[in-house]
């Protein structure tokens, strides 16, 4: 594995995510190194067929081959399957005399009865192999496809590259979309293939080495990761014999006097995540509260901001939080403000984001390159009001670019970009997340790493997967106070 500048892996086994376009240029880098197109779909054949053959016995396949080079796959599945003795039907959409290029050589390769696409293709099938559209998908689906894939029924489909239907980048179904038991797709995944809602229609995924170089990648530099341990593991921060809890990392966070709870949550995340040491700045009024709940945590009263400015002056504080029960009063304002000059990386959350409603020049004019913005999608609203749309990665990345920080956009995907423009992917947390506090856990965890690290980018990477982690582990009925007790357990689970 090589790393970038940055410390990104530049490529990985599996976890960049390409766009349909780098997916192209991938094949053709492949190609330029002598790898043949026949050689490759020959592969990708073998691949979709290798997976039918471990998962599926013997039948009756129905094999829908589109018009271009995703029908020329099906063509190769057909023959493959029938050499291993099934029974197999293939309906074609268009002319045989239209196929080129390498569709063109499987057709003939198949060699066998081709019959025109029509929905009784699907008589007596036992599974159906989804070779319609894929990459090339370009207008929606209609007419005797549409039909034909809204016909099948309960027989099991495998969506060779992407279910028909579904757009490889934008998630978008066009037009209809049979959702797939099986997609297999090659070399690397697509955003369809690993985010919501178009992974829902891709059933289980296999991302199928055809002999594609990982070196492509280095003329194709993707920007998009998904968030995996393996991401980041080297770098995840670890105490050493001569840390003391200061040189770990020392937290100052701001808390307020209503919503308690969440500057609660959000401190005790930060010390499971490893800050060495957290203080927590409260309203004067709420000190005793906070002092009593949180035992490892030291807290400091002030009476008003200047009060709390000299709390976080300490010297020794090198990452600050705010926002979760900050509270939405004029002061609050005043308090992100401070926070944010004292220039050390700081994790703004909640109320802090959506204190600035209708103003958010004004945070963004105070934001520096340390800070991570944590906003779930009403926040962001309330921030960006200009950027439309629901495609959270793009939003994000819109967000990163302008503001110079890194924004971590909250949902059941979790979009994390940096203004530099590379993207981690957080995929797969649970909706057992979906509860009041859990949002405030992450906002400590992303600051109690980022108080050990200084990386905006990585500690949001980090904070976000060890927020899923404990999300799977504490499975149905957790409430947000469940998490933080089992980040010790991810923390040697990551360190294995
Ligand atoms: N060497 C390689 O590159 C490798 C490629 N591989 C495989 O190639 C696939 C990409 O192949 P591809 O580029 O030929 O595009 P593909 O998905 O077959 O569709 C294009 C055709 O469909 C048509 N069409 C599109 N939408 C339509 C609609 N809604 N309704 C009707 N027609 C529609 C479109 O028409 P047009 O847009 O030209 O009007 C055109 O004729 C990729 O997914 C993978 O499976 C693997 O073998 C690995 C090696
Ligand atoms: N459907 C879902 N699937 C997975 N994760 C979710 C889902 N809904 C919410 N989450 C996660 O739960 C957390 C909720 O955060 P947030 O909305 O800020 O809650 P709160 O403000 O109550 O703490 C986020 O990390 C978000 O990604
Ligand atoms: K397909």
């Amino acid at each position: 594995m090589t790393s970038n500048a940055r410390g990104w892996p530049d490529y990985t086994t599996d976890l960049n995510i390409l766009t349909v376009a780098q997916c192209y240029q991938a094949d053709q880098e492949a190609m330029a190194r002598g790898i043949t197109g026949e050689t490759l779909m020959e592969a990708a054949g073998a691949a979709i067929a290798r997976e039918i053959l471990a998962r599926w016995p013997s039948g009756k396949a129905a094999i829908l081959c589109g018009p271009g080079n995703n029908g020329g796959d099906g063509f190769v599945v057909a023959r493959l399957l029938k050499e291993a003795g099934w029974q197999v039907v293939v309906g074609l959409l268009g002319e045989w005399s239209q196929l080129r290029g390498d569709a063109s050589t499987m057709a003939q390769r198949w060699g066998e009865d081709v019959r025109p696409l029509t929905v009784e293709i699907l008589d007596g099938a036992t599974l159906v192999v989804d070779a319609l559209f894929g990459a090339g998908l370009s207008k929606p689906v209609e007419g005797i496809a549409a039909e034909t894939l809204e016909a099948i029924g309960q027989v099991p489909v495998v969506a060779v590259d992407v279910p028909s239907g579904l757009h490889g980048d934008s998630t978008e179904i066009l037009g209809t979309a049979r959702p797939a038991d099986l997609t297999v797709t090659f070399f690397r995944p697509k955003r369809a293939h690993r985010t919501y809602p178009g992974a829902l229609h891709c059933g289980e995924v296999v991302v199928a080495d055809i002999g594609i170089p990982a070196e492509v990648l280095d003329q194709i530099a993707p920007t998009l990761w998904e968030n995996d341990l393996e991401l980041w593991r080297d770098r995840l921060p670890r105490p050493g014999w001569r840390d003391n809890k200061f040189s770990r990392g020392m937290l100052a966070m701001a808390a307020g006097v209503e919503m308690t709870g969440a500057a609660r949550l959000a401190a005790r995340a930060a010390q499971r995540a490893g800050a060495g040491y957290v203080l927590l700045a409260s309203p004067e009024k709420a000190s005793t509260l906070y002092r009593v709940s949180l035992e490892s945590v030291v807290v400091k009263g002030y009476r008003d901001t200047l009060g709390y400015s000299e709390i976080i002056s300490d010297e020794r504080v090198n990452a600050c939080l705010i926002g979760p029960g900050l509270g939405t009063d004029f002061g609050g304002m005043e308090k992100v403000l401070a926070t944010l000059r004292r220039e050390v990386p700081t994790v703004l959350d909640a109320d802090a984001l959506s204190l600035f409603e209708g103003n958010s020049e004004l945070l963004f004019e105070n934001l520096h390159g340390g800070c991570v913005l944590t906003p779930h999608a009403g926040e962001f609203k309330r921030l960006f009001p200009e950027f439309g749309g629901e495609d959270y990665l793009a939003l994000a990345l819109a967000a990163a670019k302008k503001t110079g920080a890194v924004i971590l956009l909250k949902g059941a995907n979790t979009f994390i970009a940096s203004p530099e423009g590379e993207i981690i992917v957080n995929t797969g947390a649970s909706a057992d997340l979906a509860t009041a506090g859990t949002g405030d856990v992450l906002a400590g965890l992303i600051a109690g790493i980022l108080a050990q690290t200084g990386e905006p980018l990585l500690s949001a990477s980090i904070g976000a997967w060890m927020h899923s982690r404990a999300g799977k582990l504490a499975g149905p009925g957790l409430i947000a106070e469940d998490l933080s007790p089992l980040i010790p357990k991810i923390l040697n689970e990551i360190n294995r």
